[in-house]
């Protein structure tokens, strides 16, 4: 979008910056109001729809929720989630305002503020919102439908687009709930073997025997409870694709067989003297950290090379930023329709208090979330008292994949995010946990893009 066309919202309680700012945005853009009284913003937003709101932080307190700046902008972005917020504020509260750009603010300019730079904010602003337009929000193929549109996610779909057409060996990397099946599927659907099977097996689950009769089949007779022939998993997925789920979890054992197999491309079904050639495209997945995939006494490093052409490391849901929010849409409209609801509308603080959660179970934990506030939920508004998260999900769940990355970048990227978050996202105080100095944890943050 261009700055003529721009329609912008200017809010603060100081008549002076009001008036300046109109004056310096009239003869550029559409259309410029100013607003004195943040308790009119709510009648504003829902008169007229503005492209940006320029947000002071800094209004005498009006309400008793931490920071006004902060309660406006969560209003904002649950109302029109589609308007980009800038924040101003003074010198000393860059704390403040780092942690609005958390909570979903567009940028943020200092008072006093120099013309150019606002300008210029607006019109990178306006320039992102034609290409996120462009964005896609959502992966869909025939049976998936993968939500993703923080740059997180977008580039696991860059990636997904990349491989899928290949016969590469991909191996998906991820915590608990993060989507790692639906990224098999969606592989499967987007290759050239889409109208052949899609077989998964929790390989993790099997025990030593199941191991082999269930993925390489087994002659009548060849043990105790053969009472006929049964076809391998392998076999089953001739032509197609074979997901073997959880294969950080199989014994050392296990992994020579599955070795043999692989280097063969041959099955021989337990109880069989005859070999079955075996044409599968194959995707492995694992919660596992890759330090322990890395570790030689747990995991064989021919069986990593021969799995992992590709790999695709899905981020936990705590690193996608407004991901929760497109989920939540997804998720509730879904759980309303199956439970014969009427669609339903979110309370001020909802998609907050969401946002606030660090979900160790992913995006399955907010689904049964939304799923239990939907069930329970009086009316056709959810409220934050509806959402109940569970303390089962923290204990059982792995440790993140990325603190675990042993590239450099990811563990400087994952320290300054771990003391942020201690310090919620206190600047000054994170910069002496790190060691570094103010500046220098500034120009991390715009390096990893934080
Ligand atoms: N990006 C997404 N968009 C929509 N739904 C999603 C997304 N990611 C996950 N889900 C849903 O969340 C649930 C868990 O996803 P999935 O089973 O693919 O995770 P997983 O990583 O394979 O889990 P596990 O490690 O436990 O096997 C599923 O119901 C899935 O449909």
């Amino acid at each position: 979008m261009v700055l003529k066309n721009a329609s912008i919202l200017v809010i603060d309680d100081d008549a002076d910056v009001l008036t300046a700012l109109r004056l310096l945005l009239k003869p550029l853009v559409k259309n410029v109001v100013t607003e004195k009284n943040p308790n009119n913003i709510i009648a504003q937003i829902e008169k007229t729809h503005y492209n940006i709101i320029i947000l002071d932080m800094n209004f005498t307190a009006i309400v008793n929720t931490g920071n006004e700046g902060i309660f406006w902008l969560n209003k904002i972005q649950k109302l029109k989630p589609d308007t980009s917020v800038i924040l101003m504020t003074a010198y000393a509260d860059i704390d403040l305002a780092i942690r609005g750009l958390k909570e979903g603010a567009s940028d943020f300019l200092m008072k006093p503020w120099k013309n150019e730079k606002i300008i210029e904010t607006i019109k990178t602003i306006l320039s992102q919102k034609t290409s996120n337009n462009k964005k896609q929000k959502t992966l869909n193929s025939n049976t998936v439908e993968i939500i993703g549109e923080s740059d997180a996610m977008q580039d696991v779909f860059v990636k997904l687009k990349k491989v899928a057409p290949t016969d590469a060996n991909v191996l998906i990397l991820g915590e608990n709930g993060t989507g790692k099946d639906l990224i098999a599927r969606a592989l499967h659907e987007n290759s050239n073997r889409k109208d052949k099977p899609f077989i998964k097996v929790d390989v993790g689950a099997l025990t030593s025997s199941l191991f082999e009769s269930e993925l390489f089949g087994y002659k009548k007779g060849a043990f105790t409870d053969a009472h006929e022939d049964r076809e391998g998993r392998f076999e089953a997925a001739n032509g197609g694709t074979l997901f073997l789920d959880e294969i950080g979890n199989i014994t050392l054992g296990q992994q020579v067989r599955l070795l043999t197999v692989l280097q063969n491309r041959q099955v021989t079904p337990l109880g069989s003297n005859e070999s079955i050639d075996i044409d599968i495209r194959l995707i492995c997945a694992t919660n596992v950290e890759p330090k322990t995939l890395a570790d030689e006494s747990k995991f064989r490093k021919d069986l990593i090379y021969r799995i992992n052409t590709v790999d695709i490391i899905i981020p936990p849901l705590r690193r996608r930023g407004t991901d929760i929010t497109e989920l939540s849409r997804h998720f509730v409209s879904m759980y309303a329709e199956k439970y014969n609801k009427n669609p339903f509308t979110f309370d001020t603080g909802f998609i907050s208090k969401l946002k606030k959660h660090d979900f160790p179970g992913n995006v399955r934990e907010l689904q049964y979330v939304l799923e239990r506030a939907v069930i329970m939920t009086d009316g056709n508004v959810l409220k934050t008292d509806d959402l109940v998260f569970s303390s089962i999900e923290r204990s059982t769940t792995t440790k993140s994949i990325e603190t675990t990355s042993l590239n450099l970048d990811d563990i400087e990227k994952n320290a300054i995010l771990t003391v942020l978050e201690k310090h919620k996202g206190n600047v000054s105080k994170s910069a002496k946990e790190l060691g570094i100095t103010r500046a220098a944890l500034y120009r991390r943050l715009e390096k990893y893009e934080l």
